[in-house]
Order: C-alpha cells, then sequence, then structure tokens
C-alpha cells in the first residue's frame, strides 16, 4: 500500500520536477514507513538528504497528498550502507586496500544506472569524447588531465561521466571515485564554510583518486567557490589523481571563469561532443526501440519511422529520446501499430518545435563561401565540376535540413526540375562513401548551418 502510493506519488514527480532532477533526487529515495501522518524515507547519501529535504519536500507531500496519503510531513534518513559516518569529515582517511562499491562513502551524486558505455551509441560526432573517456574509465596511469568534456544540451556528457564512473567501480574498486556537478561542489563548499569545517572540506575533496565534476560553468562568477575549485584541482593535479569535467562550451568560452581556471582546465585534453548526425540520431533511435520491444511485445513499428525521426528530431538526443518514448507509451495506450502517421499526431509539438530553421538560402550562402565561389554560379547555369559538385551539396543539404519538396528546392536553384535534384542528392549521396573530404566538407557545413 505505502510502495503503491508512493509510485503513484512519483509518477506525478517525474513530471513536475523534470527527469534529471527526478533521476538525481526522487529516483534514489527509498520509502520505508507511511503512517501517523509522517512519509518517512531513506536516502543513499547525507547530501541527498539534505538536498531533497531543502528542495523537494513540497512537492512530495503535494503528490503524496494527492495519491491519498494522509500525511503532515516527510522525514529523511540516511540509509545505513551508503552513510557518509559523521567522523568522516575531518579525520584524516584510513585508506583500505580494497574498496567496493556498498562501501562508497563519498558524497557524490547518485549515478544513474542506465548511463553506462553499453547504452552509449557511439558515432562520429562523439567518437572521440567517448574514446577519452574509455581511456580514462580504464584507470591506468593519467594520460591527460584534466579530459574536459564539452558540447551542446543533451548531447551525452553526464552519460559519459556516468559511464565512466560505473566502469571504474568495477575495474578499479580500490579508487575513490567522486562525481557531482559543479552546483553541489558548490553547495558544500557553502556548507562547509557555513560549518566552519572548511578544513575537512579540502582534506576530503583532495582524498579522492578521481574527481569528476559535471557542468562545471556553473561556477562562473562564483568568485569564490572558483577559488576554493582551483585549489583542489590544483592539488589532485599534483598528486597525478585524475581530473574530468564537463561544461556546455570550451573552456575559454565559459564567460567569468577566472583566466587561471580557464588556462588550468585546457591544460590536459579538451574534446568536444558535436551535434548529432543523422545517423548518430538513427543508430540511438534504434538502440531505444530494442529496449521499447521487450517493455512493449506485440508492438508493430511500421518502416521509416525511426527514419523520419532521425530526420526530423535534431536538436539534442533528450528530446529524441523523449519523443520515442511518448511514442510507444501512446501507441500501446490506443493499441495502434506505430506509423509515420501516428507519428505525426502523437509528436505533433515535439516535430513543430525541432522544424529547421535553416533556409535554403542560408544554405547556397554557405557552400558557396565554403568553396569560394560566387552565389550566382552556384544556383547558375555552369556546369564545371568545380562548381557542379558544390551545387550538388548544397542541394543534398537542402533536403536533409529543410523540409522543402524537391520541385521547391528546384526553383530555388535556378528553376530546374526536380529529376535534376534528385539526381544531385543521389551523387553526393554515392560520394560520401568514397570521398572523405567530401564527407568531411558536409559534415562542416552542417554544423555550420545548425549551430
Ligand atoms: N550517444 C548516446 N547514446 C545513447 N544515449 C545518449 C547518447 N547521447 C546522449 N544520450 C542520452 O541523452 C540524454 C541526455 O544526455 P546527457 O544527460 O548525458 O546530456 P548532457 O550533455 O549532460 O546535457 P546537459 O548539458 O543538459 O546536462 C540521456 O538520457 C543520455 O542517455
Amino acid at each position: 500500500m505505502t510502495e503503491e502510493t508512493w509510485g503513484r506519488a512519483r509518477n506525478e514527480l517525474l513530471k513536475t520536477v523534470g527527469k534529471n532532477n527526478f533521476t538525481t533526487w526522487i529516483e534514489p529515495l527509498r520509502i520505508v514507513d507511511l503512517c501517523d501522518g509522517i512519509a518517512a524515507f531513506e536516502a543513499p547519501t547525507k547530501f541527498t538528504r539534505d538536498w531533497v529535504s531543502r528542495n523537494f519536500s513540497e512537492p512530495m507531500l503535494h503528490e503524496l497528498r494527492k495519491a491519498g496519503a494522509l500525511v503532515e510531513r516527510i522525514e529523511i534518513r540516511v540509509a545505513e550502507l551508503r552513510a557518509i559516518p559523521a567522523a568522516e569529515l575531518g579525520k584524516p582517511k584510513v585508506r583500505k586496500p580494497v574498496r567496493t562499491h556498498d562501501e562508497a562513502d563519498l558524497p557524490g551524486a547518485p549515478l544513474d544506472a542506465r548511463f553506462t558505455f553499453d547504452s552509449f551509441v557511439v558515432g562520429k560526432p562523439n567518437e572521440l569524447a567517448h574514446a577519452a573517456a574509455r581511456r580514462v574509465a580504464e584507470g591506468g596511469p593519467v594520460t591527460f588531465n584534466p579530459l574536459f568534456l564539452y558540447g551542446g544540451v543533451g548531447l551525452g556528457k553526464t552519460h559519459l561521466m556516468h559511464a565512466i564512473a560505473h566502469e571504474l567501480q568495477t575495474r578499479r574498486p580500490d579508487l575513490r571515485v567522486l562525481y557531482l556537478s559543479a552546483e553541489q561542489f558548490m553547495y558544500r563548499f557553502v556548507q562547509a564554510l557555513r560549518e566552519r569545517q572548511i578544513m575537512d572540506f579540502k582534506e576530503l575533496f583532495r582524498s579522492v583518486d578521481v574527481l569528476m565534476v559535471d557542468d562545471v560553468q556553473f561556477i562562473a562568477g562564483k568568485d569564490s567557490t572558483q577559488e576554493e575549485f582551483f585549489h583542489t584541482f590544483n592539488a589532485l593535479v599534483d598528486q597525478g589523481k585524475q581530473i574530468v569535467i564537463s561544461a556546455d562550451r570550451a573552456p575559454g568560452e565559459i564567460k567569468d571563469l577566472e583566466e587561471r581556471i580557464k588556462s588550468r582546465l585546457q591544460c590536459g585534453l579538451v574534446v568536444d561532443l558535436h551535434p548529432t548526425d543523422y545517423e548518430l540520431r538513427l543508430g540511438i533511435l534504434q538502440t531505444k526501440t530494442e529496449a521499447y520491444r521487450v517493455q512493449y511485445p506485440g508492438l508493430q513499428l511500421a518502416d521509416g519511422v525511426l527514419e523520419f525521426l532521425a530526420h526530423r528530431i535534431s536538436t539534442n538526443v533528450r528530446v529524441l529520446e523523449g519523443a520515442l518514448t511518448r511514442l510507444f507509451a501512446f501507441a500501446s495506450l490506443v493499441g495502434r501499430e506505430i506509423t509515420l502517421d501516428l507519428a505525426q499526431e502523437c509528436l505533433v509539438d515535439i516535430l513543430r518545435a525541432s522544424d529547421r530553421k535553416v533556409t535554403i538560402e542560408e544554405i547556397q550562402r554557405k557552400v558557396a563561401e565554403h568553396y569560394n565561389i560566387r552565389l550566382s554560379d552556384l544556383v547558375g547555369p555552369k556546369r564545371v565540376r568545380t562548381i557542379a559538385r558544390p551545387r550538388q551539396i548544397a542541394m543534398y543539404l537542402a533536403k536533409h535540413l529543410t523540409t522543402r519538396s524537391l520541385p521547391e528546392i528546384g526553383r530555388r536553384f535556378g528553376g530546374r526540375d526536380h529529376t535534376t535534384i534528385m539526381h544531385g542528392i543521389r551523387k553526393v549521396e554515392e560520394l560520401r562513401g568514397a570521398d572523405v573530404q567530401l564527407a568531411e566538407d558536409i559534415d562542416l557545413l552542417r554544423r555550420l548551418l545548425e549551430a
């Protein structure tokens, strides 16, 4: 009964607090009792307990009441196994030769069990970041420090960081691995200042073997946190400990981040996760679909639906995943096959929001600029290879980055027939596989246009 009520409340919380907050804070909670007006929970760490009490007890109360529970207040205690002993802060760490996952007692954020290397789909836009993350996850001698991963929203930075932590826990259980967001770093720092435990804070953070800080841009402009971060960073690097950092942009581009920190962050390996391309999006959709086929056996998926989604939703992987989840849930509720029509009907808002804003004119301008030819030649009648090939590339991009029809594209390319456009697109598709330079040009142009 208790579990059931909490289950209902949890489902609602997922909607109200958002997926990220839900996975990080609500999911790790375990309900232990629901009686006498008190809902009692266990949190994996003291940090989670404090954070949840401070930020989520109101919405939790609200949803529990809506789910039918007579509850006056929420009580959260730290689960025995993963508790941070009160005396830990401040005491020199007694290092055990071998530690296991369950013994973890660092104040890190909970790891999402789904974010592993196995579930990470590798493609051209993320292959370097993936390879670097794999190298760090081997737990061997530190070769680059820090590993700095950056990229736009929802491109897999957090996923890769969690994957490193999971892998290290398996391969090197002797290492003390601490993963947390920059916001949590600041929260702990401020708390230590307030409770006059700054020495303990320093000692704790300097005692780890691998420190992973997510979304470091958060500390920009927060002067004393930056200062402390800088010292922690230096102390760990000096001891040869591995640091992994993520941010939404390159170190040099983070506004209000101290210069000395920027230059420190640039010392190791800086890798970016590029915006996804069509192939990667399709790969991710196919992988996720396999899991859904198990969850929804019997649901039929028509040909072309995944290709359609990969083509139309180019914003970020989170949106792509959300679309697929909704599609499967919807199809199973209405008991229909997943067809293109159903996808369009059920995802109308997502499809509208991610409609590409790129115009054919922009494509033509960028391509002409890139190949150093005149715009008038690009759309004109000249047939020499140095002009005809860029023109075909522009046609190909117009087809893939806009929703324009072939006759419409033809009109914008000097009134050409749609069969000419089709021929141009096919030619580029053919050449892409064999001509590395051409494939790179297309990727680059695509990135510039989608940026
Ligand atoms: N290459 C990939 N393969 C499989 N799943 C992926 C991939 N890239 C991203 N995802 C999924 O997309 C979602 C968003 O990824 P993640 O949270 O790692 O993004 P992020 O780059 O940290 O974004 P943010 O800047 O918003 O924190 C996650 O569910 C993640 O599993």
